[in-house]
């Protein structure tokens, strides 16, 4: 599919970088595929996707590669999140996803919005994985956890998971 002017496929860019688009399946937080994503690909404005590059070179000087979980996405995708939400009866993946929270307040805490800075084509959700065997780094709660120990500077994680969550935030801050 051709993309709009100034949008790109990451793997043009970044042929090596893994991919795990899970709102393609359903194993994320609804528990079934998201219609708009009908293909297993990672879209990006192209300084965002180039800047990326730069953070897969300098990890893989360390023996790691990026993996991305989630980058474009469309509106149509965020009004399917918002509709979900909505939807207090559904809780399919509670347990795995948003444990100690009430349906009802994903939006007031952050976790879902409306409009979503992915919708630029600038943002984008992302792992290090080890560049041998895929395994990815103990970031101390798993993607798309709605819960505190998912905060940046969450107090609920050991000393190496800190440390996994600062690497891949030096690189980032460092390049885009
Ligand atoms: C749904 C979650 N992965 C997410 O991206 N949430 C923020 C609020 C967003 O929609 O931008």
């Amino acid at each position: 599919q051709k993309l709009p002017e100034n949008f790109v496929y990451v793997s043009k860019i970044i042929p090596d970088i893994a991919l795990e688009i899970r709102y393609c399946g359903a194993n994320n937080f609804m528990g079934k595929p998201v219609d708009a994503y009908r293909e297993s690909v990672a879209i990006l404005t192209k300084p965002a996707a180039t800047a990326l590059s730069q953070v897969q070179e300098e990890l893989k000087k360390q023996g790691y590669r990026l993996k991305i979980f989630d980058a474009y996405r469309p509106q149509s995708a965020v009004d399917q999140f918002v509709e979900w939400a909505r939807d207090e009866a559904d809780t399919i993946n509670k347990k795995s996803f948003y444990p100690e929270i009430d349906k009802r307040n994903l939006f007031n805490l952050g976790y879902i919005s409306s409009r979503s800075g992915h919708s630029r084509g600038s943002t984008v959700d992302l792992t290090i994985i080890n560049a041998e065997t895929g395994e990815e780094l103990d970031m101390g709660s798993p993607y798309d956890f709605f819960g505190s120990i998912s905060n940046h500077n969450s107090e609920e994680i050991n000393k190496e998971q800190k440390e996994n969550r600062l690497i891949l935030k030096h690189l980032m801050e460092k390049w885009l």
